[in-house]
């Protein structure tokens, strides 16, 4: 793993109705981490993930991409190259090939295209095959759905990955599919890619993550290998 720091918070800190909901959360993301992020829930996981993808505003804290704070005229760069993929894929309509071309129409993904071959070889390794461009997205299975929202995000080359329980809601065949698909993205670059995925399930951090972070109460609470 080299060691550069990809993506740095420092001191992140959201209060709600009279509730501090992160609690002064630091961590760092260092090209190559596959960091699992486990907790009770309602321990702030999907709050930090989704404050980390500029998706919630914080009250107060940083956060650095590489060495440089992620300032609002910086913010549509750094939403290119960390994304945030949520447990269930909502809002997409058409087909699926619609749907995966509809990122590559705004502005900061200019000069990149659809790349249909490349969809097609993702798509075999969890044996669909081109048919499955042209189906409804109302048609989908949760899993496929989940599919979709994946190569969606991952065509555009990101460098992180916010998976927020991305197979919680799936059988153990699509939740596998997934998993494949994320470390295929991950294995082409591990040196200059990373990712924090938030899962209940102890048997697939094992499989997927190489360190997790425990939040419990809006603080981070410790870092460990999923082993130990
Ligand atoms: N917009 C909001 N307004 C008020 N409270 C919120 C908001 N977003 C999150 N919370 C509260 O913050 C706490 C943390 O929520 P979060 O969704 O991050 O938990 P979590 O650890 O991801 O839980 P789970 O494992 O169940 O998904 C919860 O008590 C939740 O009710």
């Amino acid at each position: 793993m080299s060691h550069d720091v990809l993506l740095r918070a420092v001191d992140l800190t959201r209060r709600i109705a009279g509730r501090t909901l992160l609690d002064h959360v630091g961590l760092e993301l260092i090209a190559g981490m596959r960091l699992g992020l486990v907790g009770p829930t309602g321990s702030g996981k999907s709050l930090l993930l989704r404050s980390l993808a500029l998706l919630e505003p914080i009250d107060s804290g940083q956060l650095f991409w590489r060495t440089e704070s992620v300032s609002s005229d910086r913010a549509t760069r750094y939403r290119s190259q960390v994304i945030y993929v949520h447990q269930r894929a909502a809002g997409f309509e058409g087909t699926v090939e619609s749907i995966l071309r509809q990122p590559l129409q705004l502005k900061i993904h200019r000069g990149r295209s659809f790349d249909r071959d490349w969809i097609i070889d993702q798509l075999a390794t969890v044996s669909r095959d081109a048919t499955f461009l042209d189906q409804p997205h109302e048609q989908l299975s949760g899993g496929e759905s989940q599919i979709v929202a994946l190569l969606r995000a991952i065509q555009l080359s990101p460098c992180i990955l916010l998976l927020d329980e991305p197979t919680s809601a799936l059988d153990r065949q699509s939740a596998r599919h997934v998993e494949s698909i994320v470390m295929r993205w991950y294995e082409e670059k591990p040196d200059g890619r990373a990712f924090i995925w938030v899962s209940h399930d102890p048997s697939q951090a094992d499989r997927v993550c190489d360190s997790l972070i425990t939040m419990d109460a809006g603080q981070i609470q410790r870092l460990q290998h999923p082993t130990s």
